[in-house]
């Protein structure tokens, strides 16, 4: 290599380093002429020498201690990034936002180098201080920034090359800068690139330990993307507000973060809250594809963190306390107080029942298996059990049984060792048993565990230990175990389908949760579910609908209901806050029509049986399929194949 030839300021062209041809993705010329003219002004001498002496240890220490948060999750990075530079007369610092250098790696022989200028902790590489340089460049352009050779404004620092890359908070705010400094002569063009990446890499990090609870959505328009650094990540509130999002989910979403902050879940991706945990409630989470408020498709995988699943569970069946909750209240006490046991008692009796069964046996060792037709509530209920248990510090973990691969299900269980089995992950897997260790196992559809299976979790039930797959050693655990199932796990026993051993040490207590078709508590759930869906102008259903809600089967049960009252509301005009029957789906209808054309057909065969008149054969046809139909006329008529005045002509007085 040999040297650069830089032209100094005043002259065309300048700040073109030529080495050996490898010019390196520098910083603009104007960049760096305004830099040099910021020096000039600062009073700054080209040739001189600055100080260039630390602050004291004890001043390093507060450094370090406030920038605490940065340094913890900047220092694996730095770590990884000198590994890939190692050997090559660099290093890699971090500093703060005002440029004072908090941590440096280095090459020992290149750290010698760099000591003359005091590429250390305690010194500063403001711009003010030490001229024109990649660290305080990059943090008055807050832009990635290369400094090589002579455009460097210090002559005693015309040796280094450097690249930087500034770092900012999730709210935005320049925090500190990344930077990797060397001896010009070994100046790499990916150095940049590398800075770059591991500075979104560290930004990542910090964003992701800022919003450890409620709803992370990573999302990019191509599905390869996600899970890594090209992905935006954006942060919700467990109700879908809006928190805060990467870089990179910023020009995603194409708006600031101020703007951004007026936002939710559902206003950004045309998708409400509540349909997202539903996807990762019933489906095996496979990305999600959604469009964003700008017509871009995307691709999503979300991270519902514990209080958020909590929070939706109850956000049905207790919203109104959830909305009055001040947000400065710590979230997961809050929301584990309303997914329990007494929030689910909404005034049925088969339910008040069972959560007085289940209240008694809270604590003691006595395995819950819950029972139920699908969306019944069996998981919510397991949820409730965990917060209401002595336990509700502890990890609630389930398990879907009948979601996981039976090939995986084993390792998902009970967690590997290193190298266990082909394609097992290095440093193996902590399995769901000893994750939920301390607190609750929860075993979802446990009538889809593989018999071979069966056996070894008998044996973590009964001794306690768990061992894990290609290990020798059993790990201690101690669980509460709840299942749940909507298969009937006798009839399985008859088949050999499930094994009897497990299944008396799985029943301690069996609770089976009723049918929506039998609770009579469903005004207020309506109103519940309702609530959770409105934003601000609570909603209702007229008399009429609620009648025909009464007398439906509802064979998907409360997750039927749900997603039947979410598209009702959506489909509500302007300033309406009643649900009538035009809001309604018209599966909805057709199955209900269905029905009644049924009842018809059996009601009709009675009353000419009972050899009666004509017109007494019409009146009692058409009073019971308006009692079927709640009363609506037009429901009624569209049913009979009749018009309304038909029905309105021969319709008893009183009708329903
Ligand atoms: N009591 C309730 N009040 C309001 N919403 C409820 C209630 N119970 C269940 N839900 C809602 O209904 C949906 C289904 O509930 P959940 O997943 O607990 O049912 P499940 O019986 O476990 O269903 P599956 O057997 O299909 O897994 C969820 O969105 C849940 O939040």
């Amino acid at each position: 290599m040999t040297g650069d030839k830089t032209v100094h300021a005043g002259s065309g062209g300048r700040y073109l380093p030529q080495t050996d041809g490898m010019v390196p993705a520098i910083s603009s010329s104007t960049m760096l002429d305004e830099s040099h003219r910021r020096c000039v002004s600062y009073g700054l001498s080209e040739t001189a020498r600055p100080d260039f002496s630390p602050i004291g240890r004890s001043d390093i220490s507060l450094l370090v201690e406030q920038n605490r948060v940065l340094h913890t999750h900047a220092l694996p990075v730095m770590e990884t990034l000198y590994e890939q530079i190692v050997n090559t007369h660099n290093m890699v610092v971090l500093t703060d936002a005002n440029g004072m250098i908090v941590d440096a790696l280095g090459d020992d022989d290149f750290l010698e180098k760099a000591n003359r200028v005091a590429l250390q902790p305690g010194v500063n590489w403001s711009e003010e201080g030490k001229g024109t340089n990649a660290i305080g460049t990059a943090i008055v352009e807050k832009k990635p920034t290369l400094v090589h050779a002579s455009q460097h404004y210090l002559v005693s620092n015309h040796f280094l090359t450097c690249s930087a890359a500034p770092i900012f908070s999730h709210q935005g705010k320049l925090i500190g800068v990344l930077d990797v400094t060397g001896d010009q002569r070994s100046f790499h063009q990916h150095t940049m690139a590398l800075v770059r990446m591991s500075a979104q890499m560290i930004e990542n990090q910090l964003f992701s330990a800022a919003f450890d609870d409620g709803i992370t959505l990573h999302f990019h328009s191509r599905p390869e993307f996600i899970g890594t650094l090209m992905e935006g990540i954006a942060s919700f509130t467990p109700s879908g507000r809006f928190l805060s999002a990467n870089r990179i989910g910023l020009v995603q979403l194409g708006l600031p973060l101020p703007a951004l902050q007026a936002h939710t879940f559902s206003s950004l991706f045309g998708m409400p809250v509540s349909a997202l945990f539903d996807h990762y409630r019933t489906a095996s989470p496979s990305l999600l594809t959604m469009c964003l408020h700008n017509g871009v498709r995307v691709h999503a995988r979300a991270e519902l963190r514990r209080s958020s699943m909590v929070f939706q569970n109850v956000s049905h069946a207790q919203p109104e306390a959830a909305q009055a909750r001040p947000p400065e209240q710590p979230r997961n006490a809050a929301a584990r107080r309303l997914s329990s046991l007494h929030y689910l008692n909404t005034g049925d009796t088969q339910m008040q029942r069972l959560i007085d069964k289940v209240g008694k046996v809270l604590g003691r060792d006595i395995s819950i298996l819950i029972t139920g037709e699908t969306g019944t509530g069996k998981d919510l209920l397991a949820q409730a059990i965990h917060n209401d248990s002595p336990r509700a510090g502890g990890p609630f973990v389930a398990v879907n049984c009948a979601s996981i691969p039976e090939t995986l299900i084993e390792s998902e269980l009970f967690g590997y060792e290193d190298g266990a089995f082909t394609g097992a992950r290095k440093k193996g897997s902590v399995g769901k048993i000893l994750q939920a260790n301390g607190g609750t196992l929860f075993l979802d559809e446990i009538g889809d565990m593989p018999v071979s299976l069966q056996a070894r979790l008998l044996r973590v039930l009964q001794e306690r230990v768990v061992l894990p797959l290609g290990s020798s050693k059993s790990i201690p655990v101690n669980v509460a175990v709840i299942c749940a199932t909507n298969r009937n796990l006798r009839d399985m026993i008859a088949r050999s389908a499930f094994r009897e051993d497990l299944y008396y040490r799985l029943n301690g207590l069996v609770v089976k949760l009723p049918p929506l078709r039998e609770r009579t508590d469903l005004e207020i759930v309506v109103n519940r579910l309702l609530l959770a869906e409105s934003e601000g102008q609570p909603h209702k259903v007229s008399a009429e609908v609620m009648r025909m809600f009464k007398q439906h089967n509802w064979p998907g049960n409360f997750r039927q209901l749900s997603n039947l009252l979410r598209t009702a509301v959506v489909m509500l005009g302007e300033g309406e806050a009643e649900i009538g029957i035009e809001h309604l789906p018209d599966d909805f209808l057709e199955d209900l029509n269905a029905v009644a054309h049924q009842e018809t057909a059996e009601n009709i065969e009675r009353v000419v049986n009972r050899a009666s008149t004509l017109e007494d054969v019409e009146a009692t046809v058409i009073s019971r399929s308006l009692k079927a139909h709640g009363g609506n006329v037009s429901a009624t008529a569209r049913a009979l194949g009749v018009s309304r005045n038909t029905i309105y002509r021969k319709m008893p007085q009183s009708p329903v």
